[in-house]
């Protein structure tokens, strides 16, 4: 079977993406691409990554009216990820429209409440100090809309997974035990994040950072 894993490769710098993507390709289950790496490569760039021979999943976090939305997912073409993402909070619409302008086979999920957010975030920004809640709702939305499935964070997915069986999540927010938190809020190790229902666990510095990023891979596999 495939290894849940998806490794963010969090880089501008197509050379590096393309060591890493090599360093990684024989224990990872997928390449994550982000805008970082978009930015500066485009979809030449993406391509190039793919070439290694992983499903890429291409983390462009769209969220504007519905219309520039789908009008900028068809511009993706001919790229085909393996997943997608655009912002829950976008609404219903956006979220119907992304998916009907998505390519037949990517899966296209929405961005609940990011994992670098807590609940004392959330009230600065006038919003109940309760992220659980909060990606609930937003998950009943994206299902509504015919998504695929959301991101959330480990804290969040067997709550979400509770009224969307076969829905499609994706975790961020991985810390094996000994790793640094960096700027994520909402954390779980890799093993309690896939029992609590993950489909797929995105994981960037704590592979990126190692100084042998295959091992590091090798080593969090080992805990799943
Ligand atoms: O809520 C979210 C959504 C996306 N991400 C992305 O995942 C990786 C995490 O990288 P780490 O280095 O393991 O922290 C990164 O590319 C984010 O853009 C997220 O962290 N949280």
């Amino acid at each position: 079977m495939s290894s849940p894993i998806y490794v963010a490769i969090d880089t501008p710098d197509l050379a590096r993406a393309e060591e890493l993507a090599k360093a990684c390709k024989r224990h990872a289950g997928g390449l994550k691409l982000g805008l970082e790496f978009f930015n500066h490569n485009g979809r030449d760039g993406v391509m190039r990554v793919a070439e290694h021979g992983l499903p890429i999943f291409l983390d462009l976090k769209l969220h504007d009216i519905p219309n520039t939305v789908a009008k900028a997912i068809q511009s993706l073409n001919p790229l085909t990820p393996a997943i997608m993402t655009v912002h829950a909070s976008g609404g219903r619409a956006m979220m119907e429209d992304a998916k009907a302008a998505a390519p037949t086979g990517t899966k296209v999920v929405g961005v609940t409440v990011l994992t670098s957010l807590d609940g004392d975030d959330l009230k600065a920004m006038g919003m109940k100090p309760d992220p659980s809640a909060a990606v609930e709702r937003l998950a009943g939305q994206a299902k509504e809309a015919g998504l695929d499935g959301i991101v959330c964070s480990g804290q969040e997915v067997a709550v979400a997974r509770k009224s969307w069986r076969d829905g499609f999540f994706v975790v961020p927010g991985i810390r094996p035990k000994s790793a640094s938190v960096g700027d994520q809020k909402r954390v779980m190790t890799p093993g309690d994040a896939l029992h609590a229902g993950a489909s797929v666990l995105v994981i960037g510095r704590p592979v990126t950072g190692a100084e042998d990023p295959d091992m590091a891979l090798r080593e969090i596999a080992a805990t799943l």
